[in-house]
This record gives C-alpha cells, structure tokens and sequence, in this order.
C-alpha cells in the first residue's frame, strides 16, 4: 500500500515511511491511496475469524510488504489481547467496551500497535527516535503504555496543565525513564500545533528524528477500525434486520474516521453520528458550511477538548471532499456538560450502567437521532474509573479502583512546564 500526503500529493511513501515520518510535508496527513473493497462471500468469512486473524486480514493490506506476515501476525495480536465486547446498556441500546486494554480507553490499540510497528522499523536505524505526542487526556497515557522501555524511542508527551482527570495525569507522568511529560499552560488545540509546527522545523529535524503518536501518524490511525470489524461480528450474532446506527464519542475525529474507513471497506453501517461536546466546529461546519474553530472549551468529556479535529480532513478525504456525500452518511451534533450529566444519571438510575462522560455524551446524541424502538450502538472509549471527580460527585456513590489504578496512585507525578510558545519548546527539544 502506498500513502499520498493530502496537503501535498506528489508526495508518496509506504507504510513504514509514513510511520516513520508521522507527518507530510506542508503538515499534510498521509491517506492510503486504495480502500480494500470486501465482497459479501469475504464478509461472511470475516465474520467467522478469531479477533487475532481478522485483526491481521484487515491490517495485512495497509502494511503491504513493509513488515513480513509472520512479525505483523504477532504485532496484531499482542495489540488486541483483551476484550472488546458489546453489551446492552437496555433494550436497544448497546455499548462497545473499548476500556479492557491497559490504560482503560480506546486508544491502546492504536499505541500498541504503532509502538512495535516502530520498534520492528528501528531495529535497522542506528539513531534514536523522538515521538512526539499531544493529548486531551487518554491518548498520552496509551502512548506513554505502549512505549514504556522500547529501545531507541523516546516519548515526549505535551498536556493541557489542570484540564486532564487525576487518573489521566498520572498515567502519563509517572512512565519509565524513556518517557517526558510537558505540562503545556494552555489548551489540546496549542500542544498540538506545537507538534505539528515541530515536524516542518528544520533545526528540530536536524537534530532529532522524529515522529507523531497521535492518530495523524497511518500507524496509530488504521488499526482503530478493528473496533468496528469486532463490532460487527458482535451484533451479527445478534440477528437484527438492520445494520446499526453506530455513535461515536468524537475529539480529534480519528476514531470515527476509522469507522467510515471500515464501513467503505464493505462493513455494513446504517449511519454514523459524531458525537462532541461544546467543542463543536465540525457540528457547526457541517449545519453552515463555514469552518471556524473557537477557542477549546474546557468541559467533563476532557478527552474530547478538540477545536480542530486534525482526522476531519481524511474523512472529507474519504467522501472525496464532498460534504454532501459525507452528511448522507455522518450526522455530528455538541451535547452539553449538563445534558452529559443528566445522561449519566438516567442510565445508572434506570439501567444501572455507569456511562463514563464521553460515552454519555455518545448516549445522549445517538437517543437525541432514533426512535426509542429502533437499535443502535455507542463506542464507550474510557473506563468510568478515569473519571471519578465527575462520577462520585455526580451520583453519590464510591467508584471501585481497580489494580492498575491503586498503584498509580501511589506514584508521584513528574512533568516539566511549558509555556505555549514553539520557541520555548524547539529549545526543549534542541537542548535533548
Ligand atoms: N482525544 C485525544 C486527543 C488526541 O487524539 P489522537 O487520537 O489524535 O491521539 C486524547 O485523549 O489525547
């Protein structure tokens, strides 16, 4: 599989330099420049594989000859080695855990598979590699996870300072010694334009190489499909008439973007819904036709802070820059905090189902599009337990810490300050 750079065409690379780079020139995103086309026969024997199999039947031509079959096989399955299952929140409303994994949110499977992509490609590299990663919350400690100890990696992680949950914050500053977190006094908006502008720095790129772990990079974006293949032959096992409307809580978009990936694929989906919170340029862009991104407002779905969704631009990509195409097939609406919480509330009163805020937010936007009778489903992207000044706070109740979160507890956090301005960080990174 090739990839071309959106922002610039012309320029083509394969899997692994994608990889490598992170970023195109001119801060273009790569995009494959072929969409598998499955067949109904392939899906019906898609439907029939274990996870590990159909994890390397879908990923097998995105990566083309880049990694040989037998090193991609056991990437795949040790980045999808826990549970991904659909439960029913109630009657026709089901939720796809994706919070098994060791962070507790759905962005493990992206960073574990990018992780030993990028530990196989540096096996021949005599230079150490700098990624580079911005996150709203879950991303960083997913990236942080993933990395932990892989030779010649080092991670630099920037976070928004106070606008991350305590759990977040510690998954991502108390990593080994290969991993640095800066603590950004600003927004996810700036530490990701920090990033980006880091990538086209001539001195910075002199001096490290570098690359992106967020899901600007083909390696940690692609493998979030799976998500929906698994999806799928969860709710076929269901037999409903219909494919589902499928809800996906959205920040950066590249989740969902995954999704449309999937359902072009050939994956049956009846319609997609973007769910954001106050942070909704693109459900403004899409009912005005102007794209104007606002300042990032700071809400409980944190995750989801995003004001420019940098995936937005594949999916218009996807739909080949045809926003009328696009909305046939995605709807994107803002839900409130206060609406988030009453959601919370409702569900765990009436279904005892503890909904974490992005799921919520998921919730409240896919009951807001169907009918009560018709079935759909919503993406729960964290583990309630990230969450537990909204939660406990919210329903008076104690949430239980699992293993993994008592021991973080018990660590202390370690970051640096950063002020939102490249110069300071390009000499950060200089001085590396
Ligand atoms: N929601 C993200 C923001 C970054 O998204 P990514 O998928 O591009 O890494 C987060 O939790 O950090």
């Amino acid at each position: 599989m090739k990839y071309y750079n959106i922002n610039k065409p012309e320029e083509i690379v394969d899997f692994k330099t994608a990889c490598i780079k992170g970023q195109g020139a001119e801060k273009g995103l790569f995009f494959p420049e072929s969409i598998p086309a499955y067949s109904s026969q392939d899906l019906e024997e898609l439907l029939a594989l274990p996870k590990e199999e159909l994890a390397f039947k879908i990923m097998k031509p995105y990566v083309g000859s880049s990694i040989p079959d037998e090193v991609l096989r056991q990437i795949v399955s040790e980045t999808v080695n826990f549970d991904f299952p659909l439960e029913a929140i109630n009657t026709n409303r089901y939720i796809l855990e994706l919070f098994h994994g060791p962070t507790l949110a759905f962005k493990d499977v992206g960073a574990r598979f990018m992780s030993r992509c990028l530990g196989y490609f540096n096996k021949e590299n005599t230079r150490d590699t700098t990624v580079l990663v911005a996150t709203s919350g879950d991303t960083g400690g997913a990236v942080a996870n993933g990395f932990e100890n892989v030779t010649g990696v080092k991670v630099v992680i920037l976070y928004p300072s106070g606008k991350v949950s305590n759990v977040q914050e510690l998954q991502l500053t108390t990593c080994a010694s290969n991993i640095t977190a800066l603590e950004v006094n600003g927004d996810f908006d700036d530490c990701q334009a920090l990033v980006k502008q880091a990538f086209g720095d001539k001195d910075i790129n002199g001096h490290l190489q570098l690359t992106s772990a967020n899901s600007i990079n083909v390696a940690r974006w692609l493998p979030q499909q799976l998500y929906y293949w698994f999806a799928y032959q969860a709710w076929s096992r269901l037999n409903k008439s219909e494919a589902p409307v499928i809800c996906v809580p959205s920040g950066n978009f590249g989740n969902i973007c995954a999704g449309i990936l999937a359902h072009i694929s050939g994956m049956p989906v009846k319609h997609f819904i973007a769910a954001c919170n106050s942070n909704d340029t693109i459900p403004r862009f899409l009912e005005s036709g102007s794209y104007i991104a606002n300042k990032t407002v700071a809400t409980i779905s944190n995750a989801m802070d995003v004001s420019a969704p940098s995936n937005f631009v594949r999916i218009l990509e996807l739909y080949h820059q045809k926003v009328m195409h696009l909305k046939d097939m995605m709807t994107s609406v803002s839900v409130s905090d206060d609406r988030t919480k009453t959601t919370i509330k409702q569900v765990y009163e009436n279904d005892r189902y503890l909904l974490d805020p992005h799921a919520a937010v998921a919730y409240t936007a896919l009951n807001d599009y169907l009918k009560a009778d018709d079935w759909g489903i919503i993406l729960g992207t964290a583990h309630p337990v990230k969450f537990p000044e909204t939660i406990e706070a919210l329903l008076g109740i104690e949430i239980e810490w699992s293993e993994n979160i008592k021991v973080l507890r018990e660590r202390s956090k370690q970051s640096t300050f950063l002020a939102p301005d490249f110069e300071a960080f390009k000499s950060y990174l200089l001085k590396r």
